[in-house]
């Protein structure tokens, strides 16, 4: 049996944003760098592998129904007059659940209940190279299962445009599609994930292979994939769901604990360790974030509660490495959605929710809805970005940043339409994004892991700026770049000793800490 699967690496770039106050951009690029490199490597494996697979041609007969007569097919000798009445016996693929959506895949499709065939991808080791080649679960011990789900046939000029899986439940890890050997020529099965694609032709690899040689592609949930059209032939494929779980019956194989991921993993936990033994670094204290590099199902409806957490059992791969290295370090580590609001001329703001704001989907103003994400879900502000003051003069851009240093960049989830109403009553399109991050409180140097030794002062810091910025603004006509700079200086100190008196106020008023716990409600 000979098992080739193949690997691509991936070395997705992270943008480093926003400095922290009181320290320079670079000062902190600088530092976070070999922390955001460590992600990388964590990440250099994408979420699929494909390979070609020998198989006794007795194991490539297909039995199926056509009406109510039983047929079977010997796949390899199959001629296209027999491919052509296996077509149609399938019914059209409907992807999607309205017309336009059957417009998406012109394919022919056989529910499993209608059709058999005599190998299994368990039976054929399969469970052991798809589980060392993709991003996998926390309990590694755990086996792959497969679940066949149907068959398709591609004649020529047939295609499925790209989608995601539809996840059948929350253990589902991905899609298993292997293309049975008959000649084809298009109808590659195109892979993309962030900025990362594959093309995996099928009627090449196979046209090359010896007699009995399967084409196997297994993808992670959050890929996007697409058929091309076939341009002649016939492209049969059987796809499968994959679960985390017991193994089908062929094999019980059971698989060591270690990863292909433990020695990027070890480097992550070390670049880590070496940034918070450095005292230059977030001198206060503050949040750490890394966006997730996969993307799960969460449930927008407003009936279903959804705890965050919940998916932490669940967490892929790199994402898994993560959470797991931070909370090695004793870190307190947990998912957070960060909800993007926008509306054109009014700006953004990133507010930081422990759930998902499932009833925001209502019209309301910008203001309202960032209301909303603090009042009835905990929601801190972030960041905002005030877009109407960039053209007003007389006003400062507000750029409310808080101790968010984000190693890797949040990524968006779920777009949510939303329709926001100005102060005006006017209408506008705007829009809501989530973005799923791993969020990890860091106490000041000396004691990383207790989050409560962390104190809001670049917070108070920024608001000084802002202010002494204003008061500077009203004495124009005498200004020259040194009195700025010496008065800038003065009020600076002499606010910062009132702002500091005043701070427990601010953080009171912004973060809102529980009295019950040392962590800050964000
Ligand atoms: O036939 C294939 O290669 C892919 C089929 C597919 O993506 C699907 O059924 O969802
Ligand atoms: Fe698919």
């Amino acid at each position: 049996m000979d098992a080739r699967f193949l690997a691509r690496s991936s070395r997705p770039c992270f943008n480093l944003q926003r400095p922290q106050a009181g320290m320079s951009g670079s000062n902190l690029k600088t530092l976070i760098q070999p922390l955001a490199a460590a992600v990388t490597e964590l990440s250099n494996k994408p979420p699929w592998c494909t390979g070609t697979l020998q198989v006794s041609p007795e194991d490539l007969n297909i039995f199926y129904l056509r009406g109510n007569e039983a047929r079977m097919l010997r796949i390899p000798e199959a001629t296209e007059n027999q491919l052509d009445e296996l077509a149609e016996a399938c019914r059209p693929e409907t992807f999607g659940s309205n017309d336009e959506a059957v417009l998406d895949c012109k394919a022919g499709k056989m529910d499993v209940k209608n059709f058999s065939i005599n190998f299994t991808p368990g039976g054929l080791g399969l469970s052991q190279a798809i589980k060392s080649n993709l991003p996998g679960d926390k309990a590694d011990e755990r086996n792959i299962s497969f679940e066949l789900c149907k068959l398709n046939v591609y004649g020529k000029g047939s295609f499925f445009k790209t989608h995601w899986d539809t996840p059948r439940d929350d253990d589902m890890v991905g899609s298993l599609v292997i293309v049975l050997p008959t000649p084809h020529e298009g109808g590659a099965l195109l892979l993309r994930h962030d900025n990362e694609e594959m093309i995996f032709d099928s009627g090449q690899e196979l046209k090359e292979a010896p007699a009995g040689t399967i084409a196997c592609a297994a993808f992670s949930s959050d890929v996007d994939h697409e058929v091309q059209q076939v341009k002649s032939g016939h492209r049969v494929s059987l796809t499968y769901n994959l679960y985390f779980g017991d193994s089908d019956s062929g094999s019980r194989n059971r698989f060591p604990t270690t990863t292909t991921l433990a020695p990027a993993m070890e480097i992550f936990s070390k670049s880590l360790k070496r940034l918070l033994d450095n005292p230059k670094f977030l001198p206060k204290g503050g949040l750490l974030g890394f966006g997730l590099k996969h993307q799960y199902p969460i449930s927008s409806n407003a009936d279903t509660e959804m705890d965050l957490q919940d998916l932490i059992p669940y967490l892929k791969g790199e994402d898994s490495a993560i959470l797991d290295a931070c909370k090695a370090q004793g870190l307190e580590a947990s998912l957070k959605i960060v909800y993007e609001l926008a509306m054109g001329y009014k700006g953004k703001y990133h507010v930081m929710c422990d759930e998902l704001a499932s009833r925001l989907e209502h019209e309301e103003p910008l203001e309202d809805a960032v209301r909303t994400l603090r009042d009835d879900y905990g929601g801190t502000v972030i960041w905002q970005n005030n877009v109407a003051n960039k053209w007003d003069k007389r006003r400062k851009e507000t750029r409310w940043d808080t101790d968010v240093t984000w190693i890797t960049p949040m990524k968006n989830v779920t777009p949510v339409k939303h329709l926001y109403i100005d102060e005006g009553s006017h209408i506008e399109m705007g829009y809501a994004y989530g973005y799923l991050s791993i969020i990890v409180e860091v106490g000041a140097p000396g004691r990383r892991d207790d989050p409560s030794v962390r104190s809001y002062f670049k917070f108070s810091f920024s608001m000084i700026i802002l202010l002494s910025s204003r008061l500077l603004r009203r004495r124009d006509a005498n200004d020259t770049k040194m009195w700025k700079k010496k008065t800038k200086m003065k009020k600076m100190k002499g606010m910062e000793m009132k702002m500091k008196n005043k701070r427990k106020e601010i953080v009171v008023l912004e973060y809102s800490p529980s009295p019950s716990s040392n962590v800050s409600n964000m």
